[in-house]
């Protein structure tokens, strides 16, 4: 079985002080009974060496919201997988439609980011998803495959160290989430993609997350679905009590309660 992930995108929000009270929060209202889902909370850069460390030991792991391509060099602004992992951080997220739409990233940069991600040792978490306009158009499942093809070109796999999360453009923010059946159906695909990429079994493996508007009372029905394992949550992931309640509903739709 695939252990869940339930993963916290803070964008840019929070402070260093934020995050560590956020810390602080969380962790008392999660106890230590979260053993059958992995937890991940991806901070700015800003706090993700503090707040990593506050997570040490406790089963939560901390995760960046990008990377850079190269470990070092005149690249101003940048941050390298090297720096990331010596923050204590796991993951890495790449190609967040944010990025893709505002900051004009495209599918070669997010392949850069994702070979040097899996080369450093960073789990790279690989979004992909359709704006309102490609989904009108009906190109919603040939844009998230050219998304995939692209961005996992020439990427090798024998262990599934990578995830992929299927984010809707129309659905982030929005408070417009897909059905928990479009999540699946798109997700479905996805995984035959991968198996077509790095072999059914692999495939198998691999951790498919859904997000957009994301909350404690609709992620039970994503998480019921198939091919879904987890979620990348936003907006609901700034307040400790919904990214707690986010994980005890995984947990039951799951496990059962
Ligand atoms: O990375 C998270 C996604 O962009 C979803 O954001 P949201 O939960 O605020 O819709």
């Amino acid at each position: 079985m695939r252990l869940p992930i339930i993963a916290a995108n803070w964008k840019m929000h929070k402070t260093v002080k934020d995050s560590l009270q956020f810390a602080e929060e969380f962790i008392e209202m999660l106890g230590e009974d979260h053993k059958g889902i992995e937890i991940v909370i991806c901070p700015p850069f800003t706090a993700l060496y503090l707040l990593g460390k506050r997570l040490r030991g406790t089963g939560i792991e901390a995760g960046a919201q990008d990377v850079f391509w190269e470990e070092w060099g005149a690249y101003t602004g940048e941050v390298s997988p090297g720096m990331i992992l010596e923050t204590g951080a796991k993951y890495v997220i790449i190609g967040h439609s944010e990025r893709r739409h505002i900051l004009g990233e495209g599918d070669t940069a997010v392949n850069r980011k994702v070979k040097r991600a899996l080369a450093s040792g960073l789990v790279p978490i690989m979004c992909v998803g359709e704006t309102l306009a490609e989904r009108e158009e009906g190109r919603a499942v040939s844009v998230v495959r050219r998304q995939l093809e692209e961005g996992l070109k020439g990427v090798e796999l024998l262990r599934p160290h990578l995830v992929i999360a299927y984010e809707p453009v129309w659905a982030i923010g929005t408070g417009v989430n897909a059905s928990p059946q479009d999540a699946q159906e798109m997700s479905r695909l996805i995984r035959d993609e991968l198996g077509g990429l790095f072999g059914v079994e692999v495939a198998q493996e691999m951790r498919i997350l859904y997000g957009g508007s994301v909350n404690p009372g609709n992620i039970g029905g994503f998480v019921a679905q198939p091919d879904i394992d987890g979620a990348l949550v936003g907006g609901a992931s700034l307040e400790a009590r919904s990214l707690a309640d986010i994980v005890k509903q995984t947990e039951e739709s799951v496990y059962g309660s």
